[in-house]
Order: structure tokens, then C-alpha cells, then sequence
């Protein structure tokens, strides 16, 4: 076992040392490519055009690369060059930020700026299509700009390797012409709205979970409502779900993704008409797609209309009572005599084989792992009381201990605390921390997902 984490401890140290490494490998190519563009007045395609008529002309590679969009109609040469000359910010290199940052780069827009403070995870790659295993542990952002360069080297991609917060998102907003959402979180909805509002900036905002996506564009042209006109207040938390926990296929976050770049694109370019004031709702499961009317701006819209109540960004995270991360935000609301810690019900389970286990994650969580004694009971069913009542006759006839667990240790806080206000005088505590930490402090080979 100890070896076991010597191995896994060095593997984390060398994968950190490898994104620390390509992260300045690339820093050193954007220089040189800066240099270059500076100090020669012919471009590495051999095409005789100095740096400003560059971004002003096509050159034979821009020709070739770009031929099956430039003959379509609407589109054509002025289209490329306003693509060149372009710049789009992705919030978040995930499911969606990967695709649609895919067909930007590959589309020819001038420059990308790529927003994440997150690190490349196993549980990523079915469908965050820019990394790859090698590139597990390494920052999302320099992932993508590795992919992206390699599928087109004239995009210029600055990376934002960082948490968009309301103390950085004007900073970096500024410099862009068009914003993508493609965080999975209301608190950077909001955030970016604001912010977007505030620096005229149009916003095309995608959601995809499970099998369902959603597409619309913010802040668009005179009429065009923001987010706030549709949502003036957040939903309740524990109404909002994301891709950890209620799951999401590739291809769905692909379709969204796709769709945000065309977007994109349309709004640069001029094309079409842009998907503002109406809401795509994409049905995976039918594969029916619905576009329907949302309302316009709203006159007391707190952000976007003439007189407005916010003029400064705003604590996000606390407005919306909800993080801005997934990542290590465990709820704390048991007391400790109300939780036993992995290693504790290790030795449990030994010296008191007769306890109860419940495991309260869904059924198909249930279906990937699961300890050999658990019983499933998912949360409903200990919320909606329909369980309960056949485990009170069970608890008459004897004194059981009972210990709840979930994938995280969150929902088996919340069994745990609705269960002790029913058997007030019974033992019945939560695994802390749950699989995660069965598999981390006394199981490694248990999978964790
Ligand atoms: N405020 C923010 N600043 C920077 N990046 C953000 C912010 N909010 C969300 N993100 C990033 O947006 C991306 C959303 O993508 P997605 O939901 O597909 O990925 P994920 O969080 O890795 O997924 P999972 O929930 O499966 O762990 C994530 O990479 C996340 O780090
Ligand atoms: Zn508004």
C-alpha cells in the first residue's frame, strides 16, 4: 500500500513537472513566434507580407487551409479576414469549451483566449475532446493549446490559467470581441453576464447535462436580453445539478460546443441570424431540436437596463449561494460524533459485523462499485420517508448500527441528518468522505469515478 502511493505521489510529481514544463515550452514558442512576426516581412508560408497587410490579406496557406468555407456565399474573403482579425474568449476548456475551441482555431480566428483553473482529469477525456492521457494532471488550458496549435498554428491562443473571479474577469474580458460560457456553474454565469453587459460584449452561453443541451446568445444587438432578464434570480441549490453528479455523454457536449463556435463565428462574421432572444433546447434522447421565443430585455433589468442597480461585479458565489468550483467543497453538517472516518469503519466492520450499511447513491451509480455489504437505498427514498418506515420495523427488533455512505460524503450527510431526526436514539452515522475515501485510505485498488 505504501509503495503503492510512493508510485502514485511520483506519478502526480511528474506529471506537474511535465505541465510545468510544456508551460514554458509554449511560452518560449509564442515568443519566438511574436519575434518572428516582428522582425521578418515574410511569413513562414513563404507568402511576401508584412505583418500588417498580414492580418489585413489572405496568404496562399490562408487560401488553401480556409477554401471550403471561403466559397460559401456570405462568407467569402471579407468573412476570413474578419475572422483573422478576431479575437474569442472560451470560459472553460471542458466539454463544451473543447469543441467549440476546436472549431474556432480550425475556422482561422485570429486569437483564442482559453479560461481554466482546472487540471486534466482521467474522467475527462470521453468527452473534453482537446486532451489526452498523456496529458492527464497538466493544465487544461495548456492541454488545449497544445491540441489547437497543432491543428493550426496561425491561431494565436493565450491562456487564463485561473478561476474567473469577479477580481479578474474585466481584465481579461476586455481584450476579447466575442465571450463563450462554457463553464458548468451559476455563479460564473452571472459573473460573466455582468461582466459582458458592462464591457458591451456579446455573450453565446451553452449547457449540456445528460442527454439535454442548451444554447442562446446574451447581451446581442439593441433587443437582445441578458442573462439576468431571463434568470433576475438564481435557482434554488439544491436544484441545480452537474455533470459529476447527474452525468453527460460526449457527443451531446460536442453538439452544444459546435454549435457555440458557429455561433461565434456568425457574430464576427456577420452571417445568418444570431440566436439571440430565443433559447435552443436540444432533446439528445430524440434528437429533436426546439427553438423557442425568450423574452426581450426587461425595462428593470438590474444590469443591463438604462439605469441599473449593479455597476460593479458583484460576490457571485454568495448571491447565487453556490461555488464557482466542484472541486473540494464538502459539506459540513453532521458533528463529528455523528461520522465515522474510513479507517474507523474498516475496524467496524471487523469487530461488529452486524451493522447496517446503506448506500444512497442512485442505482446505476450503485451498478459501477459498490462494498460488498451495502444495501442500495437511494436518497429519495430515505427523503420521501418510503424506506424508513420498513427499516423502523427492522430497528424494533434489534439494535443495529447503521452507517449511510455516498460516492463524496455530501448525500450521506444528508440521509444521515434526516434519518437521526426520525431514531433520534439510535446509532446511525455518515462515512466521511465516502468511497473517495474508502479507496483513498484503505482500499486503493477500490475505483473511484
Ligand atoms: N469561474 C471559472 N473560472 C475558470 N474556469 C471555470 C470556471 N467555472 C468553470 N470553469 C471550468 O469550466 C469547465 C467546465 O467543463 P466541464 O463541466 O465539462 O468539466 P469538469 O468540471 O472537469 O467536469 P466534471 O464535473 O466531470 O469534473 C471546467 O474545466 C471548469 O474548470
Ligand atoms: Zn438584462
Amino acid at each position: 500500500m505504501i509503495d503503492d502511493e510512493a508510485v502514485n505521489n511520483a506519478k502526480e510529481r511528474l506529471r506537474q513537472e511535465i505541465g510545468d514544463l510544456t508551460a514554458q515550452l509554449n511560452a518560449k514558442k509564442q515568443r519566438l513566434r511574436d519575434l518572428e512576426a516582428t522582425t521578418t516581412d515574410v511569413d513562414d508560408d513563404s507568402n511576401a507580407v508584412s505583418p500588417k497587410q498580414n492580418q489585413r490579406a489572405l496568404t496562399n496557406d490562408d487560401i488553401a487551409r480556409y477554401s471550403r468555407q471561403l466559397i460559401l456565399p456570405g462568407f467569402g474573403v471579407a468573412g476570413q479576414l474578419k475572422l483573422k482579425t478576431s479575437s474569442v474568449l472560451i470560459v472553460g476548456a471542458g466539454g463544451l469549451g473543447c469543441p467549440a475551441a476546436q472549431y474556432l482555431a480550425g475556422a482561422g480566428c485570429g486569437h483564442v483566449g482559453l479560461v481554466d483553473y482546472d487540471r486534466v482529469d482521467k474522467s475527462n477525456l470521453h468527452r473534453q475532446t482537446l486532451h489526452t492521457i498523456t496529458r492527464i494532471g497538466m493544465d487544461k488550458t495548456e492541454s488545449a493549446k497544445i491540441a489547437l496549435e497543432e491543428l493550426n498554428p496561425h491561431c494565436r491562443i493565450s491562456c487564463h490559467t485561473r478561476l474567473l473571479s469577479r477580481f479578474t474577469a474585466m481584465h481579461i474580458i476586455r481584450d476579447y470581441d466575442v465571450v463563450l460560457d462554457c463553464s458548468d456553474n451559476v455563479a460564473t454565469r452571472y459573473l460573466l453576464n455582468d461582466a459582458c453587459v458592462m464591457l458591451r460584449k456579446p455573450l453565446v452561453s451553452g449547457s449540456a447535462l445528460k442527454l439535454d443541451g442548451q444554447l442562446t446568445v446574451y447581451n446581442f444587438g439593441v433587443t437582445g436580453p441578458c442573462y439576468r432578464c431571463i434568470y433576475p434570480v438564481p435557482p434554488p441549490p439544491e436544484a441545480v445539478t452537474n455533470c459529476g453528479d447527474g452525468g453527460v455523454l460526449g457527443a451531446v457536449t460536442g453538439t452544444i460546443g459546435s454549435l457555440q463556435a458557429l455561433e461565434a463565428i456568425k457574430i464576427i462574421v456577420g452571417l445568418g441570424d444570431v440566436l439571440a432572444g430565443r433559447l435552443l433546447i436540444f432533446d439528445g434522447s430524440t434528437l429533436q431540436f426546439r427553438n423557442i421565443r425568450i423574452r426581450s430585455k426587461r425595462e428593470n433589468c438590474h444590469i443591463c437596463s438604462p439605469q441599473p442597480l449593479i455597476t460593479e461585479l458583484i460576490d457571485y458565489e454568495q448571491f447565487c449561494g453556490m461555488h464557482a468550483t466542484d472541486k473540494d467543497n464538502p459539506l459540513q453538517l453532521l458533528e463529528p460524533e455523528q461520522r465515522i472516518d474510513a479507517m474507523d469503519y474498516k475496524a467496524l466492520q471487523q469487530q461488529q459485523p452486524a451493522h447496517l450499511l446503506i448506500d444512497v447513491r442512485q442505482p446505476a451509480e450503485f451498478e459501477i462499485c459498490q462494498l460488498p455489504s451495502a444495501v442500495n437505498v437511494p436518497l429519495a427514498q430515505i427523503l420521501d420517508d418510503s424506506y424508513l418506515k420498513q427499516l423502523g420495523s427492522q430497528l424494533d427488533s434489534k439494535e443495529l448500527p447503521i452507517v449511510v455512505l455516498c460516492r463524496r460524503g455530501n448525500d450521506s450527510q444528508i440521509a444521515v441528518q434526516h434519518m437521526r431526526n426520525r431514531f433520534p436514539d439510535h446509532s446511525i452515522r455518515d462515512l466521511e468522505g465516502g468511497l473517495h475515501a474508502w479507496s483513498s485510505q484503505v482500499d486503493p485498488s477500490f475505483p473511484t469515478y
